[in-house]
């Protein structure tokens, strides 16, 4: 389990550190350059051509950058640290220059000049603007962006917005992509609380964050903006275990421990039983991915409930083993491949056959997924979606209109900018747990969807965030397999739904990466690479 951390933990887990005199400083520097050092490596930069910049704020995220500068100029790299504030970290600023680092000085917020350090760092020659600084920015191979950590308020202003505006034009402008960025902690600008990108920011090709991972770099979009994120843990383990985190993102080994491994006792009926509603004459593969997906993830039965015949005949033709006879269900997917109102009432009525069934044997109603069409359907009651475990999986447009459709006008573009924040307002709304997807997945559930749970102690934070899938995933029939999968989690399980939301999501990134690493898959290649997929996430356990 990965927990993303905001400003106050990550303060109050380092105080004490500090008041015992641990040098995390210059740990953390020793973390970047060695980062650094790695890059260049893998950019077959040998040692006496390597070119570094630094790009140094006036807190202690610019106080571990020039500790990393000095580092690296003390193995021979030529580093030059870029100034953004006249006031730098003192001894920081002592060390770099101690081992020959170049100091470029920005001027103050919105002045233009530029002037450069002599080596005794004393006196300053002017120079004009963007000469020095913008010509080392395009010989060094990395920079390193140490403007602002957590300390950062609102989006970057002054001088470091000039700098990102300057660096993101020389990048754009230059074919050879011959060059990485490292953020120190979190790339400037973004906060460590959220994910909202409020001004212009330095796209990380990687991030190395101090002491424990950091909520922002979590979530969307400014998640998008710190590439391969890796965590120092400078010895702050313990500090961190007794903050509250943010938000927290599964691990393949959570999921092992969490899946629902059936025993030598169990049978088809106690594994649990799936009935689907998806697919339709307009999209009858819905049906057949949906159900796919879900035998494949392992649950006792699926029953596919449509009742139409043709579509029918294709789940079987594609699945004999899909039972389409009614009967009780643990689970109920609704949804995939539906679109019109006459697919809405098929809805309808299924949910109401099987509600009855489950009343007739005296057993609770199965627990609900709803997917694409049937997202109109959702009961407007949110005491109703939250007693049964309703689980809805909308993309930001479709979250967008639900919202709005119940009195929360919200559009697309909003829903992305914050989609945490909106994720929760969702889960308020109609009280159902919510799983936003996209190129990281966010879940929400009720409080109560975390309680219980036989003992399972994770998830207690009510938002999970997921990046498992690479963007290849993205193409149509991709959530159809998501639906699948979630749905035989939830007849298999009464582990809290956001887990088993969390846990699907994984599972379903995973086997889009196993079907083809790193490159284009179809929905059908990861439905035939879920098993597979599973037992390989199952020796974790
Ligand atoms: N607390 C500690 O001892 C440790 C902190 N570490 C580093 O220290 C950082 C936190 O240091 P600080 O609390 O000094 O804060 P930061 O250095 O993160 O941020 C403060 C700096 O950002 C500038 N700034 C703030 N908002 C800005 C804006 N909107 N536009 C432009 N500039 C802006 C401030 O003027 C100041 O120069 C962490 O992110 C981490 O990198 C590490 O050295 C590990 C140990
Ligand atoms: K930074």
């Amino acid at each position: 389990m990965i927990r993303g951390y905001g400003r106050q933990a990550v303060q109050a887990a380092e105080g004490p550190a500090l008041s015992a005199g641990r040098p995390l400083m210059r740990w953390a520097a020793g973390g970047v350059a060695a980062a650094v050092r790695g890059e260049l490596d893998g950019l077959g930069v040998p040692r006496s051509k390597a070119r570094v910049l630094v790009l140094v704020g006036g807190g202690n995220n610019g106080g571990d950058g020039l500790f990393a500068a000095g580092l690296l100029a003390e193995r021979g790299v030529v580093v030059s640290a870029l100034l953004v504030r006249e006031q730098v970290h003192a001894d920081g600023l002592a060390f770099a220059r101690r081992h020959g680092v170049r100091i470029l000085v920005h001027a103050p917020d919105g002045a233009p000049a530029l002037r450069e350090e002599d080596s005794a760092g004393e006196a300053h020659s002017p120079i004009p603007d963007g000469v020095a600084w913008v010509r080392e920015a395009s010989l060094a191979q990395v920079w390193v962006d140490a403007m602002a950590g957590i300390g950062v308020r609102g989006g970057l202003r002054g001088a470091s917005a000039a700098v990102v505006g300057v660096l993101d034009r020389l990048r754009q402008g230059q074919v050879r992509p011959a060059r990485r960025v490292i953020a120190v902690d979190t790339p400037s600008g973004l906060s460590a609380d959220g994910g909202v990108v409020s001004g212009p920011v330095l796209r990380a090709d990687r991030t190395v964050t101090m002491g424990a991972m950091k909520a922002g770099l979590l979530l969307p979009p400014a998640a998008g903006l710190a590439g391969r994120v890796e965590v120092l843990e400078l010895g702050l383990e313990p500090e961190f275990a007794a903050q509250a985190a943010l938000v927290e993102r599964l691990e393949a080994a959570d999921v092992a421990r969490l899946w629902p491994v059936p025993g030598p006792g169990d049978h088809k009926y106690t594994r649990g039983v799936l009935g689907v509603v998806a697919g339709s004459g307009t999209y009858p593969g819905a049906a057949v991915l949906t159900v796919g997906a879900a035998l494949r993830t392992g649950c006792g039965m699926v029953r596919y409930l449509s009742k139409d015949g043709a579509v029918a005949d294709r789940v079987l033709d594609h699945y004999p083993e899909t039972v389409t006879t009614p009967g009780r269900v643990q689970a109920l997917v609704l949804g995939p491949g539906l679109s019109d109102e006459r697919d809405q009432d098929r809805v309808r009525e299924r949910l109401a056959e099987v509600d009855e069934l489950a009343d007739a044997a005296g057993t609770p109603p199965p627990a609900l997924v709803y997917d694409a069409g049937a997202l109109s359907v959702l009961p407007q009651d949110p005491q109703v979606n939250r007693r049964r475990r309703a689980v809805l999986t909308p993309h930001a447009g479709e979250l967008a209109e639900l919202l709005s459709a119940r009195g929360t006008p919200v559009d697309r573009a909003r829903v992305e900018a914050d989609p945490a924040r909106w994720v929760r307002i969702a889960v308020e709304v109609t009280g159902a747990t919510v799983l936003l997807k996209g190129a990281v997945t966010l879940i929400a559930g009720p409080s109560q969807a975390f309680d219980g749970g036989k003992g399972i102690r994770t998830g207690e934070v009510g938002l999970l965030s997921q990046a498992d899938g690479s963007p290849w995933l993205a193409t149509a029939g991709s959530g159809d397999v998501l639906a699948g999968i979630l749905g035989a989690l939830l007849a298999t399980s009464e582990a809290p739904v956001p887990l088993l939301a969390a846990m699907a999501a994984l599972v379903h990134g995973r086997a889009a990466h196993w079907a083809n690493p790193g490159g284009p898959v179809t929905p059908s290649d990861f439905v035939r690479a879920l098993p597979g997929t599973l037992a390989q996430v199952l020796t974790l356990r």
